[in-house]
């Protein structure tokens, strides 16, 4: 199960980011260049694990939108993307960015009131960011039916799981210095 995932995963190099151990791998990166067969089995292991039972599916720019693209194209769900610049359009939300080596904002548009969504991303490391949609979709009464993360590292999820969201998480790693390792994979045992 998710063989191709694994298998680059633990030959990603790892930089420093400040004080941050940075992994760089293509589904978080797009460096170096990204598998489409690595993006269908993770899209399609997603398609089967997930509550698609959604109106959207929605990403944060940048690197969560290759495969939330690849699940939106195999289901037929729309792509709802937060980009990291405003377009000052009505019922535009902002909110404030943080992770581990960087702050920013994010923005959200095309999402109302009732709108059932499964958030796709591609790392979860403090939770930073996650924590800080799932905030802003909580106050504007968005449903999110599902948090999928395809590469965990940290605790982050932990605060997550306090707002009452348990993140499934396909392949969760530990960053050092020395590389990447693997420490569990949604599903096994
Ligand atoms: O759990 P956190 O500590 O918040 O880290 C996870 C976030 O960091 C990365 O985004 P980044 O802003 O670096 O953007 P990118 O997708 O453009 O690389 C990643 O895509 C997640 O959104
Ligand atoms: O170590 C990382 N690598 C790539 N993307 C990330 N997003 C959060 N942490 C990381």
């Amino acid at each position: 199960m998710l063989e191709r995932l694994k298998n680059s995963l633990i030959n990603s190099p790892v930089m420093k980011r400040g004080e941050y151990n940075y992994f760089i791998h293509p589904i978080s990166d797009g460096v170096p260049s990204l598998d489409p067969h690595m993006v269908k089995e993770i899209a399609d292991y997603i398609a089967e694990i997930a509550d698609m039972n959604v109106d959207t599916i929605l990403t944060v720019e940048a690197m969560g939108i290759p495969v939330a693209n690849a699940l939106s194209l195999k289901t037929g769900i729309p792509l709802t993307i937060v980009r990291k610049r405003p377009y000052f359009l009505e019922g535009e939300v902002e909110l404030s960015q943080s992770t581990g080596y960087s702050k920013g904002v994010l923005y959200i548009n095309g999402l109302k009131k009732g709108d059932r969504v499964i958030i796709v991303d591609d790392v979860i490391s403090t939770g930073g960011t996650l924590l800080a949609l799932v905030r802003a979709l909580k106050k504007m009464g968005v449903e999110v039916t599902d948090v999928i993360s395809v590469i965990g590292r940290g605790d982050g999820y932990l605060k997550l799981e306090e707002l009452g969201f348990k993140p499934k998480v396909l392949v969760t790693i530990d960053v050092s210095e020395k590389g990447v390792e693997i420490k569990d994979v949604f599903g096994d045992q």
